[in-house]
């Protein structure tokens, strides 16, 4: 397989898709982005790295810093988080209210804001905030010490944190919060507007592929702990649209609202796509059409 052509040739495939979908509006700095941008980066578990379009400009990394927090508090605290949160798909937009009410504030699974805040506030719990231990562990597997959040993109979204402010505190009022409710958005907002490219996700990506080995050898999850997090990731990585995901793509995978999605190809690769048009539950038009197309001409899907 030589994955180089092969990129090469999906950056002209998704070219008809780049300028559909809309980035996201409700955090205002994320609409200003130029939609017609299209990277995609392969870091395979043998430790090489194929890229092709814009895969070396950095973007928001917004929901996919869920999965490395869901990896941090499993790596400190095993099992615990289960209790607080489930792991069924929501079939429901990533920020809705309304089933947190009918499930007595046990989000649906942590790759949903409220799943995601529960998790954030176990990770405060466990290590703290500074340094913020996603950025820390990004910068490690990705070898780029200068990943950092944007400022500008987390000012934005803290003035129009409304409906997450309101999940969290629903969420405390169930009990379901250990910290105060400002320190765990404050961090949420910061781990969403890391700044990474593709080429930096792929490669911080790596232990999802490789049995929770980290880049250094070490584990930083057990092979067991790194397939549930495939397997979380596969049924609830792109919201309301993880069943398309998994008939077009069928790989565990993770978006978020900046454009990029991260997919999984156990013990063979990582890879990540970015475009800021979104389609309607908020994934990548052209990221997913690319993933659709690399699974398609690899044969490279878990199925
Ligand atoms: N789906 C996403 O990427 C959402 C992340 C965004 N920061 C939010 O909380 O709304």
């Amino acid at each position: 397989m030589d994955l180089q052509n092969l990129l090469d040739d999906i950056v002209g495939t998704v070219q008809p898709l780049l300028g559909q979908g809309a980035p996201a509006d409700y955090i205002p700095s994320l609409a200003a982005v130029d939609t017609k941008q299209f990277g995609i980066s392969v870091a395979t578990a043998n430790g090489d790295v194929f890229s092709s379009g814009d895969a070396d400009v950095p973007f928001s990394i917004q929901s996919i810093s869920k999965v490395y927090a869901l990896a941090l508090v499993l790596a400190g605290d095993g099992d615990r988080i289960w209790k607080r949160v489930f792991r069924e798909p929501s079939g429901n937009p990533f920020n809705s209210l309304v089933q947190l009410e009918h499930e007595d504030g046990i989000p649906r699974n942590p790759f949903i804001n409220a799943g995601a805040l529960v998790v954030t506030d176990r990770l405060l719990s466990i290590v703290g905030n500074s340094p913020s231990p996603v950025r820390e562990l990004l910068r490690q597997e990705s070898g780029n010490s200068s990943i950092d959040a944007d400022p500008e993109v987390a000012a934005s979204e803290a003035t129009h944190s409304h409906r997450n402010a309101a999940l969290a505190h629903f969420l405390a009022s169930y009990g379901n919060l250990e910290n105060p409710v400002d320190s765990v958005l404050e961090a949420y907002i910061n781990q969403c507007a890391l700044e990474m490219s593709c080429t930096d996700l792929a490669l911080a990506s790596r232990f999802l592929a490789n049995n929770g080995l980290r880049g250094n050898g070490t584990a930083l999850l057990s092979p067991s702990q790194t397939k549930r997090i495939n397997a979380v990731m596969l049924t609830c990585g792109t919201y309301d649209a993880a069943g398309e995901f998994a008939y077009r793509v069928g790989l565990p995978g993770k978006s978020g609202v900046g454009g990029g999605i991260v997919a999984v190809v156990p013990n063979k690769c990582t890879i990540c796509v970015w475009s800021p048009g979104l389609g309607r539950s908020g994934n990548s038009l052209a990221g997913v059409a690319a993933l659709d197309e690399f699974t398609t001409r690899t044969g490279w899907s878990i199925f």
